[in-house]
């Protein structure tokens, strides 16, 4: 399979890929413990690939903003490492669960650490940290400005809708961050700091936006298509890794071993994966599998990393 895809052959593969995936579009579960996320239409299906030499691949709701919910852990978990450095670690682990976006189980064995900033609880934590010297709303600003800056792009927005329904049934979370805080693990009130959370969970993105807001991940840490310098080579490189291993909680391994690349999934059927040195995509499928990553959006990537021979492990 040859290295370099030419745009013709990228804009084929994404539309091949639609028209197999349409007969199944539907299958899979939308998350309906976020009431707002419930109402969205299960057969919804985009895609959006952004090369590091600037071509823009689109397919199906492509331009559809949806809640991107867990894939903003990418981006909060970028802020944290720009704002303290590798000293994040000693507040979560880099390691993977093995176990649900949700569950609370290791968190007693471990003392209050989580293990990766992925899961809930650690992108909890990550939201504690970046909360030092702001206020919740000052903070949300920020992240949504930077979000913007790392996809140009000032047209991304919070869906407060969606805020509000998770602040309001986010049980789950609030056990979480009041079981850390229990240990002492939290420097700020529960309520603030899942105030930052719910929010930034509920970024409403494209698949178009979504991509571009990756690609510094694809380009050694600077977006190439607006020049703006986001993190070092080396810090993107250890995001990748941290995407690889933990980025589809317990469903980190099967991902690695049918997709092979780093990834992000969200609750919203979003999925971020990176191609290092080549392109970011976004694809968008809300009906979830039993590990809650899109389930026809995990087939598609598979189908496009084969066809690529993208795969961080070799074509
Ligand atoms: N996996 C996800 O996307 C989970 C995010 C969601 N906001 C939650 O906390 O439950």
């Amino acid at each position: 399979m040859p290295e370099q895809k030419t745009p013709q052959d990228l804009q084929a593969i994404i539309e091949d890929i639609h028209r197999e995936l349409t007969p199944r579009l539907g299958e899979g579960k939308v998350a309906d413990y976020i009431p707002q996320l419930a109402r969205v239409n299960p057969e919804h299906f985009g895609m959006a690939i952004v090369t590091t030499d600037g071509q823009v691949h689109r397919v199906g709701d492509a331009e559809v903003p949806f809640s991107i919910q867990s894939v903003s852990k990418v981006f909060t978990l970028t802020l944290a490492l720009g704002k303290h450095g590798e000293n994040i670690w000693h507040r979560v682990g880099r390691e993977p669960s093995g176990s649900a976006f949700n569950s609370i189980v290791q968190l007693e064995q471990e003392g209050g650490k989580p293990r990766n900033p992925f899961i809930n609880a650690g992108a909890i934590t990550i939201s504690d940290l970046i909360l030092a010297g702001h206020t919740p709303r000052e903070l949300i600003g920020e992240i949504v400005q930077f979000v913007r800056y790392l996809a140009d792009d000032d047209a991304i927005v919070i869906d407060h809708e969606v805020a509000r329904s998770e602040t309001a049934t986010g049980f789950r979370n609030f056990a979480l961050a009041n079981f850390m805080r229990s240990f002492g693990r939290l420097d700020h009130p529960v309520e603030h700091v899942l105030g930052v959370y719910f929010h930034h969970c509920a970024l409403s993105m494209t698949c178009s936006q979504l991509a571009k807001a990756g690609l510094f991940l694809a380009a050694g840490g600077t977006n190439p298509l607006s020049g703006h310098s986001v993190v070092s080579r080396q810090r993107a490189r250890r995001i990748n890794a941290l995407m690889l291993t933990c980025g589809h909680y317990d469903g980190s391994g099967d991902f690695a071993y049918r997709v092979g690349l780093p990834g992000k999934s969200g609750v919203g059927g979003g999925i971020l994966a990176v191609a290092p040195g080549k392109a970011s995509v976004a694809v968008w499928s809300p009906g979830l599998n039993e590990n809650g990553n899109s389930l026809l959006g995990s087939l598609a990537l598979e189908m496009l990393a084969a066809r690529t021979g993208w795969s961080v492990f070799g074509s």
